[in-house]
């Protein structure tokens, strides 16, 4: 399973817990990145952690402000990213060119949507992965295999119809071993989560117990 750990803007020492994700990943089969804000990436980099960009622009190199640059996010030390993030939602389009801004900067790919029908668009827009995220869901600690599992499923059999070469992650709500072990049984080759990480009082002694099922 991928356990991609988004620190979104949550008020932590983005490079303690990527240490942490960074020495849990060692213990495990699993695989483990931690995607901290742009501005943190070089520092969590740094550690050796798996490290994820949160966002990137459609954009090339030229007359752009205030944007991420999908080249300046890999030499900070990235190796993916995520894209149309529910809290960072962007046009069809514009994810199109996300994806190919990407790719053009060798980052590996997980377009986030909300539902079924949003990940068959995802998914054939070839990324690497797509991820499953109810909104509603999110941050709430009611995980998305308990409250809604024919999402999960749905978007696993949506992805397939398009490209069965696209993962799907699933996201939302998600803190615990039995949570990441249900998402498997869905289908979903790895989980996307943000709050029961970001937010522990431990980071160390969540990201075990998320691993410690696998
Ligand atoms: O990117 C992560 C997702 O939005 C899930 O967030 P959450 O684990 O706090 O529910």
């Amino acid at each position: 399973m991928f356990v991609l750990v988004n620190l979104k803007t949550y008020p932590c020492d983005p490079v303690a817990v990527a240490e942490a994700v960074r020495d849990v990943n060692e213990t495990t089969d699993a695989r483990l990145a931690v995607a901290p804000q742009a501005a943190h990436l070089e520092r969590v980099a740094e550690t050796g952690v798996e490290t994820w960009a949160q966002h990137v622009d459609p954009i090339d190199y030229g007359s752009n402000t205030g944007h991420a640059l999908a080249e300046s996010v890999a030499e900070a030390g990235a190796v993916g990213t995520l894209i149309n993030h529910s809290e960072q939602r962007m046009k069809l389009a514009d994810i199109d060119g996300s994806v190919q801004a990407a790719r053009r900067a060798d980052l590996e790919t997980v377009v986030c949507a909300n539902n079924p029908a949003q990940i068959g668009a995802a998914a054939a827009l070839g990324p690497d992965a797509v991820a499953v995220e109810p909104p509603e869901l999110i941050g709430t600690g009611t995980p998305v295999s308990q409250a809604d599992p024919d999402v999960v499923e749905d978007a696993v059999d949506a992805a397939a119809g398009v490209d069965s070469e696209v993962s799907v992650l699933c996201g939302a709500g998600i803190s615990t071993g039995d949570d990441v072990v249900a998402a498997g049984e869905l289908g979903a080759e790895g989980v996307l989560l943000a709050s029961g990480v970001a937010k522990a009082d431990d980071p160390t002694a969540a990201l075990e117990a998320l691993v410690d099922p696998l």
